[in-house]
């Protein structure tokens, strides 16, 4: 019987089974959840929250860093949305993140993210590294806010590389900044396992090229003893740089700040300061969602090109409107006159509110002289130009990129001691009244007898202009070796050069756009063409006066500068009749340049007499630099026109030996081969005789004593402020350097030359 039942069983159990499954299958789930749920309920009340830190993940070991309470619950909140998923390190082949792009991503983020998590990582075998790394970590920490956050940090020798640097970590609304400050050791180090790493993840093919473009941006900092290793080619901070060229691969030229780097043994802690500043500013307009700056070609590029020229034409909409008040309206035409083919018989120092009369009737209503949407507009933008209001511009030129990146200044710097990135280079008026064969604007500026545009007003020109160029620099801080420091100072314009196109004192309140770049200490270089006389005369103070001298006689004049005015000679003339008259109360100085076949051969002597006639304090003399075709038609430049530097040289020197015969005491003062660059200057004011220790004879006509070009910027503000009248010789500077004497060939040594693919080039002594 029994055997009978137990034979029975799995019928009634497939029987009872067919009858009741729903309810078993029911009550199974059920308990199941349960049992879930009270599991669950226990790990979240024992989960003990080690450290504040934001994405440490899984098997990291953390770092604590000492928060407050607010700060700790976002950054829980961090840790949790934003933990990647525990990686199986060395558990096979790399994740393939998705087919390999050809094409990185743009550098900007244009969707503001809710917050922005700076990430810190750090390598360090001696100690100091992690030291400034905390401090670092500290600091930011302190002035954290709901937009960027408290920032986590990762020590490299205990970070699964692939969590951080194979996929970058992933939350709701925020994004990653990461901050690299590494050393550099030349012996092999988990640095060196580092860098191997970042350099696989580029060139393995299954992995995206900028498998880290989700990131906000990163910036390096590097640390080196330049004791030890004293530039960069010699080893100081090599492994900080190949890091931050690798990250730019990565992340797709999101180059969020230039790289920094510091000296342990000399001013670590200043350039951390000033790089640490940099990042703050870049996290808090990325949370604000101004990107990382766009526009610029070449902006973040990973790759060095070091083509400067490339990246000044921009095609970013290059405007700064001015606010409505400041101006009248602005109509759809140009009133560019470069078609007309004959020099137009009319006065050409007049505004349109001075204009001769006539009936209001048939007055005409000023323009826009470069409305927005003409071709000039167009054309001025496409090189680059930023447009400001109706008639100024503003542009950042190559020397200000090149020192940017630690490569040379131009030879104002050698001459007058002025840093290029410190410069602005900016006109209130792109309309000229000459059509000068050389113009590097290929034509494409307005130009004009008189000025019968609508005027901005000057606080509003000065406003657009430094925007305009702040816009430029910001845009500078993805390219490869653009230097922290040297970035951070641009962001403070000590200088103007009012020289950039068009003719900058037919603006009709050139006196008052002066008095405010002084007032905020920027120096002043302006250049004339020496055909306004009337507005030469009226000028105001300006730090250095310069009068274009491009022949000297009047055919040759015609020739080359092409003036619109019929009397244009008697203009120029009058125009250094004026200038003699200034010399005692400005800085005077003639610039030459230099065409072959239209104003060298044998016009020394009568540059000569030009100068006899003037009396200016330096005279600059300049081989014209080639820029593709000058002007229109057949009178357009080649390379032909363009002197070697040696043709300068001799041209100089027979121009110095003419002076003497005049018995006009100038010498020559300073060189600067590399933009063909020569000054002569008045010996009597600015050359001064050996006292003690003084031994320079270069160019002192044997006297022994050495040239003082330089100016002396916070003399010219104190001169200026103590509102008692002052010349030149108030405010002359220090001895020009000496490197930059006649023969040293004018490069600053700390500087480094670079051909234009970036490559270092042997600097060529030129001269005697
Ligand atoms: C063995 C050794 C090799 C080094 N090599 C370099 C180098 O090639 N370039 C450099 O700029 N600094 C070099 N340094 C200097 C270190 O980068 C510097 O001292 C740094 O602060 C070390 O950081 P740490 O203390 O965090 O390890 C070297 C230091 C040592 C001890
Ligand atoms: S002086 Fe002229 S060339 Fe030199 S940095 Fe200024 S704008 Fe550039």
């Amino acid at each position: 019987m029994g055997a009978t039942m137990l034979c029975q069983l799995p019928g009634e159990l497939l029987y009872l089974w067919h009858t009741h499954r729903a309810e078993v299958l029911i009550s199974a789930g059920v308990l199941f959840a349960i049992v879930r749920l009270a599991v669950h309920w226990r790990a979240r009340k024992t989960k003990e929250v080690l450290t504040p830190l934001a994405l440490t993940p899984t098997g990291e070991k953390p770092t604590l860093l000492p928060l407050g309470k607010e700060q700790q619950a976002r950054a829980i909140e961090a840790i949790e949305l934003a933990a990647p998923k525990p990686s199986r390190p060395h558990a096979g082949p790399k994740r393939v993140a998705g087919a390999k792009r050809l094409k990185s991503t743009p550098s900007a983020t244009r969707d503001a993210p809710d917050r922005i998590q700076p990430l810190i990582f750090f390598y360090s075998f001696g100690g100091s590294t992690q030291t400034y790394a905390e401090q670092l970590a500290h600091s930011l920490q302190s002035t954290a806010t709901e937009h960027v956050l408290p920032p986590a940090i990762h020590d490299l020798a205990d970070t699964e590389y692939d969590d951080f640097f194979l996929n970058s970590p992933k939350a709701p609304a925020t994004a990653y900044f990461y901050l690299l400050i590494l050393p550099t050791y030349n012996i092999d180090t988990n640095l060196s396992a580092f860098l191997a790493h970042l350099q696989e993840v580029h060139y393995d093919f299954r992995i995206d090229t900028a498998n880290l473009s989700t990131l906000a941006g990163y910036s390096v900092f590097g640390l080196g003893d330049q004791q030890g290793w004293p530039s960069e080619d010699e080893g100081f901070c090599t492994q900080a740089v190949e890091a931050d060229r690798w990250m730019a691969k990565l992340t797709g030229r999101k180059r969020g700040f230039p790289m920094g780097v510091g000296d342990v043994s000399g001013d670590v802690e200043k350039r951390l300061k000033e790089w640490e500043e940099g990042i703050r500013g870049v996290m808090g307009d990325l949370a604000e969602g101004k990107g990382l700056g766009e526009g610029v070609r070449g902006s973040g590029d990973a790759v060095e090109s070091a083509d400067d020229e490339d990246d000044e034409h921009g095609d970013e909409p290059d405007v700064v409107a001015l606010p409505k008040k400041g101006r009248r309206k602005t109509t759809t035409r140009t009133d560019d006159l470069e078609d007309m083919k004959v020099p137009i018989p009319v006065d050409f120092t007049t505004t349109a509110s001075r204009s001769k009369p006539a009936s209001t009737l048939t007055r005409p209503v000023p323009k826009a002289m470069v409305p927005i949407g003409s071709p000039t507009h167009t054309a001025l933008t496409k090189q680059g130009y930023q447009i400001v209001g109706s008639h100024s511009g503003v542009k950042i030129c190559r020397w200000t990129k090149s020192a940017l990146r630690g490569r040379g200044s131009c030879y104002k710097f050698s001459f007058y001691g002025i840093a290029s990135h410190l410069c602005m280079e900016a006109t209130p008026s792109l309309s000229c009244s000459n059509k000068c064969v050389f113009c590097w604007r290929h034509g494409t500026n307005p130009v004009g007898t008189t000025w019968r545009w609508e005027v901005d007003a000057p606080d509003l020109v000065f406003a657009g202009m430094k925007e305009g160029h702040y816009r430029k620099i910001k845009m500078m801080r993805g390219v490869p070796g653009v230097r922290a420091e040297r970035f951070s100072e641009a962001m403070r314009i000590r200088h103007c050069a009012l020289s950039l196109v068009g003719e900058p004192i037919f603006y009709p309140h050139i006196n008052e756009l002066l008095a405010m770049l002084h007032a905020e200490h920027i120096s002043s270089f302006l250049v004339c063409n020496a055909q306004h006389p009337d507005q030469l005369a009226a000028l105001g103070p300006v730090t250095q006066l310069y009068v274009s001298i491009d022949a000297s006689n009047k055919d040759s004049l015609r020739r080359i500068d092409r003036p619109l005015h019929r009397d244009f000679w008697e203009r120029f003339l009058r125009c250094m009749d004026i200038l003699k008259a200034k010399r005692f109360t400005h800085r005077t100085v003639f610039r030459l340049t230099l065409v072959k076949g239209f104003n060298i051969d044998e016009e020394a002597e009568g540059y000569a007499a030009l100068v006899a006639r003037a009396l200016p304090a330096f005279v600059e003399v300049k081989g014209v630099t080639f820029c593709g075709t000058s002007a229109k038609g057949t009178e357009g430049l080649t390379m032909g026109n363009v002197p070697f530097y040696h043709e300068v040289q001799a041209f100089v020197l027979a121009l110095e030996a003419a002076l003497l015969r005049r018995g006009l005491d100038y010498g020559i003062a300073a060189e600067h081969a590399h933009s063909c660059c020569v000054l002569l200057a008045d010996r009597g004011r600015f050359f001064r005789r050996a006292g003690a220790g003084l031994s320079i004879t270069a160019g002192g006509g044997g006297v022994e004593g050495q040239w003082h070009t330089l100016i002396d910027y916070a003399a010219f503000f104190r001169c200026l402020e103590s509102k008692n009248a002052f010349g030149p010789e108030d405010y002359v500077g220090a001895a020009t350097p000496e490197w930059a004497a006649w023969g040293q060939g004018g490069f600053d040594p700390r500087d480094e030359r670079v051909d234009r693919k970036g490559r270092p080039k042997v600097v060529e002594v030129v001269g005697e």
